[in-house]
């Protein structure tokens, strides 16, 4: 390895102007900003437009009119940057401008392919480009996308996108994310559809300035990991580059922008950490090894190693045409204008310790011989669980545990399918069991132990066969260059033809598995959306009734109306108990009471306090009986049936004597609906 100079170099900064949009054309807006490509300048009138000698002149690295297509920007400003971090060098481009003034659009650009297509998807062309045509270069590269949304950091990758993270530091002082997921990407589709899914989460909305604004600031990161050539005299080396796409929302000012609620907290935010931005750029560009308030903020804080670091950095400021955005236009100039100044220290990264290449190596290296000592028909060390987590997360984690329950299952329902396959069905056996997601080893983490089937340990088909998708899986995952001649896995595999064939029908097999599989996946966690919503509104409803119940019905109405009724397991919903199941509790009731000794004898002279235990005895069938709203006649009957006891047995005109008791009327089917 070579001993690095560390030497110093600035901050590039670039200014974009774009064209007038079709409100301003509108509006016949006017514009008199004086663009200089060849000389890199660009002037703004002084107080009156034609008085020359009071216009303000910034001069930059370059400066691109609205006619700059998108590829012309790209090789001027991004291009040497992605070159850079493929040799080790870490690396920032970033954008930096008034809302609307065309951040989104120079990252990003219309589309992600077409003459249109902006800064990031150009990096990811010239990177996959670059490590196609490599000489025997091994590469591995990582994706992850975050958003600092109202001073909150978001992972945009995340099954929950609201989750907050937490930024943490290392001893060396350089800052981490912690939690946030990683990607193991090995072509610009995969890294195209990682994109997609974090824009459908970042945070925009729409302001007077700009239809679709982002509302938060974004940093899209590939990390880079590649192993010098093996004829090369640092061979075996490894460099690490990290490239940060970093969109930044834009400035605004709440009078033009128009935003209240929640769009006015966000432009404040954003205000604010722009402002502290702003403030880390002046501190270092005075050149003083003063105070730099990294910390004022957490924009600050992530781009910390961008602005004053190890990294080769390219800010672009973008601005719009129009006069009446002259004071904003002046300000982002002056703002980047400031930036020229900062100087950073790049340098490449060198063998680090945490490089997930070198692990995957290793993996690879111990799954051949494991592989090759289950061919020759030792069984070897268990390698399940040995893999070590580098805290890199796998897109297909989640439908790999369903996998792996169903083959699970399907390994205890059928434990003896797999050794009944014979020889000549080896490399379809291999292919079926490759077809299940391997993410865990893709992706560093280990496998958990309680996967694992617990039965007898595997037989050695069963392990040769989890092997060879293993290594078809790690192997895969590794990028390599053009001409690859050293001894790699490559040149292993064609030692042995039937493993070569098992690698290739294992990828193919497991693609449209899992391509599949997260059909199935995505159509299953849609219906648990929607049953979660319908649990949610019953709940809702019941709590709703509930409250109706508790306030409107008196409590001891509450208990009698749940004691009448009863749950139906076959209709599946409760029901009235039938009225004769309630008269026969009631006369059950009344052969258990001794109270009543001479209206059970048949004596028509019960006692006072006969009556008077009786009274609220039948008040309370009468009520119960009201609740039967089914069988009309059939309450009647029973109700009629009580009375006739009382009836029978009390002489009506001793009681009125007695207790000014009015003995009831004989109950109508027309007084129960009323009731
Ligand atoms: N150079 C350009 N050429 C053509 N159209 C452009 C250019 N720059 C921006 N635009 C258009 O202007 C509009 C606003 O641009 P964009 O969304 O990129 O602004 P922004 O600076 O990211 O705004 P915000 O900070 O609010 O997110 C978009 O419709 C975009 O397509």
């Amino acid at each position: 390895m070579v001993e690095q100079k560390q030497r110093s170099e600035a901050v590039r900064v670039v200014v974009r102007c774009r064209p007038l949009n079709s409100k301003e054309r509108f509006e016949d807006r006017t514009t008199s900003l004086k663009i200089d490509q060849a000389g890199c300048q660009i002037s703004l009138p002084g107080g009156s437009q034609t008085d020359t000698a009071l216009s303000k002149v910034f001069t930059f690295d370059s400066v691109f009119g609205p006619d700059c297509g998108q590829e012309d920007l790209f090789r001027s400003t991004a291009e040497p940057i992605v070159e850079a971090v493929l040799q080790g060098f870490n690396g920032t481009i970033f954008t930096y401008g008034q809302t609307g003034a065309g951040k989104t659009f120079t990252m990003e650009g219309d589309s992600i392919a077409g003459p249109d297509r902006g800064i990031v998807p150009r990096c990811f062309e010239q990177i996959f480009d670059s490590i196609k045509h490599s000489e025997n270069q091994e590469f591995l590269v990582r994706v992850s996308f975050l958003e600092l949304y109202n001073e909150e950091l978001r992972d945009l990758l995340a099954r929950n996108v609201k989750g907050k993270l937490q930024l943490r530091e290392k001893s060396s002082g350089d800052v981490y994310i912690k939690g946030l997921h990683t990607f193991v990407v090995n072509s610009i589709d995969d890294i195209s559809r990682v994109l997609q899914v974090g824009k459908k989460s970042r945070t925009v909305g729409k302001t007077l300035m700009n239809e679709d604004s982002s509302r938060s600031h974004s940093i899209f990161t590939l990390t880079v990991e590649g192993m010098t050539p093996k004829n090369d005299k640092d061979a075996g080396h490894i460099h690490v580059g990290t490239l940060n796409l970093v969109d930044l929302a834009g400035s605004e000012r709440q009078s033009k922008s128009g935003t209240t609620g929640d769009r006015f907290k966000e432009a404040t935010n954003i205000n604010l950490s722009l402002s502290a931005l702003g403030n880390v750029i002046s501190a270092l560009s005075d050149g003083r090894d003063g105070h730099v308030p990294y910390r004022e903020s957490k924009l600050t804080r992530l781009l910390q190693s961008s602005l004053g670091g190890n990294t080769k950095t390219v800010m672009i400021a973008t601005v719009g045409p129009a006069d009446y955005n002259m004071e904003e236009t002046l300000s982002t100039l002056r703002y980047a204008s400031r930036a020229k100044n900062i100087q950073n220290k790049p340098k490449i990264n060198e063998d680090p310790k945490d490089a997930v290449l070198r692990d995957y190596q290793e993996q690879i290296a111990r799954l051949k011989a494991q592989l090759e000592e289950a061919k020759s028909g030792k069984p070897g060390p268990s390698i399940l669980g040995e893999l070590p987590s580098h805290g890199v997360q796998s897109i297909e984690e989640i439908v790999e545990q369903e996998v792996r329950r169903r083959l699970q299952e399907q390994a205890r329902q059928a434990p003896l399918q797999l050794s009944a396959t014979s020889a000549g069905d080896a490399t379809a056996a291999a292919a079926d069991q490759a077809a299940m997601p391997a993410s865990a080893e893709a992706h560093d983490l280990p496998r958990p132990a309680e996967t694992l089937p617990t039965t007898a340990a595997p037989d050695a088909n069963e392990s040769r066969v989890e092997l060879s998708r293993r290594l078809a899986v790690l192997e895969k995952k590794l990028l390599r260059g053009q001409s690859h001649s050293i001894s790699g896995p490559a040149a292993a595999t064609e030692q042995d033809g039937s493993s070569s064939l098992d690698s290739q029908l294992s990828s193919q097999r497991y693609e449209a598995t899992l391509r599949q599989l997260e059909a199935a996946q995505s159509a299953r966690e849609t219906e648990e959306r929607q049953l979660q919503d319908r649990v949610a509104a019953l709940r809702d409803e019941l709590k709703f009734k509930e409250d109706i119940i508790t306030r409107l019905v008196p409590a001891g109405h509450r208990a009698r109306m749940m004691a009448s009724l009863s749950w139906d397991e076959g209709q599946r919903k409760w029901v009235q108990r039938s009225p004769g199941t309630c008269l026969e509790a009631v006369q059950a009731r009344r052969k258990a009471r001794p109270l009543l000794p001479n209206l059970a004898s048949g004596s028509l002279h019960p006692s006072s306090s006969e009556i008077d235990a009786l009274l609220p005895d039948l008040q309370l069938e009468r009520e119960t009986l009201q609740h039967h709203q089914g069988n009309l006649q059939e309450i009647q009957a029973a109700l009629e049936a009580v009375f006739k006891i009382a009836q029978d047995s009390i002489s009506s005109q001793r009681i009125a004597a007695h207790h000014g008791w009015k003995p009831p009327q004989p109950f109508s089917s027309q007084a129960l609906q009323l009731a």
